[in-house]
């Protein structure tokens, strides 16, 4: 496993648990979605997944090591590890120059050669090279989130934690940033862990489906089966009440 969490708890300073004994992980290589109802807990296991948060109880461990806690020893999980969230519009700061925001967690992990790998990244993402010296404002939304990837992938990194990559697109432009992720996937060998409320997403570019209830796993396995035959009855209304895109 490349990245697991084992029996995770955890509540906010202030607040009711929100994750109870959750246990799942990720091989290298292969993609994992987290679905579930608004508040289940899913944006919260990412925190913890990325280290944002420590658990209240169990681990989470990258390549079977528990979580670096000091800066210097997070650097390289810190390379390693990169997200892309929901929002292009509010996660690009639209005072920066593009090659600025995909440049920057070049600069965060003191990598020397920003600008070529910048021009790489946009070139994966299949922005123009011009593209470096516009800002985000330029940009449509899917073309926005074309940057957020570009500056997720900079780095290389082996894992993306996406946080409904794809939600506040269109439909249209929805289905050509699921097609950039799966080729990400496919020539990078990147392993995905995305949580959506986008079920046409979820099957098309997860393995894996892991289904939170209110903080608990309900149910977990081949995203073919979870999807196709849900075992759990929390598992069949939440495919009945999710919206899908026409195929
Ligand atoms: N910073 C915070 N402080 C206190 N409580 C929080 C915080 N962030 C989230 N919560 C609470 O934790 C619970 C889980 O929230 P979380 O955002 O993880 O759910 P989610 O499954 O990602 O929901 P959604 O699909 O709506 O994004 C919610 O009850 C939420 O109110």
């Amino acid at each position: 496993m490349i990245l697991e969490a084992r029996s995770v708890g955890f509540r906010y300073a202030d607040g009711a648990p929100v994750l109870d004994d959750v246990s799942f992980g990720v091989t290298a290589g292969r993609s994992v979605a987290l679905v579930g109802e608004s508040a289940a807990g899913k944006t919260t296991l990412l925190r913890l997944l990325l280290g944002l948060r420590r658990p209240t109880s169990g681990t989470v461990l990258f390549s079977g090591r528990p979580l670096p806690t000091r800066h210097r020893a997070a650097q390289p999980f810190r390379r390693q590890v990169q997200t892309v969230f929901q929002d292009p519009y509010s996660s690009l700061d639209p005072r920066q120059q593009v090659s600025r925001i995909v440049g920057e967690p070049l600069r965060a992990l003191g990598f020397t050669d920003q600008a070529p790998r910048v021009a790489a990244a946009l070139d994966a993402v299949g922005l123009p090279a011009d593209a470096a010296e516009r800002y985000p404002h330029e940009f449509s939304g899917g073309q926005r989130q074309r940057i957020a990837i570009a500056r997720a992938i900079a780095v290389e990194p082996t894992v993306l934690l996406a946080d409904e990559p794809v939600s506040a697109l269109d439909v249209s432009t929805k289905v050509r940033i699921i097609d950039l992720l799966a080729e990400l996937r496919a020539t990078r060998g990147l392993t995905l862990v995305m949580v959506s409320h986008d079920l046409a997403a979820v099957a098309s570019l997860c393995d894996e489906t892991v289904v939170l209830e209110r903080g608990r796993v309900v149910e977990q396995g081949p995203t073919r089966e979870v999807l196709g035959s849900p075992r759990d009855a929390y598992t069949r209304r939440l495919i009945a009440s999710i919206p899908r895109l026409p195929s």
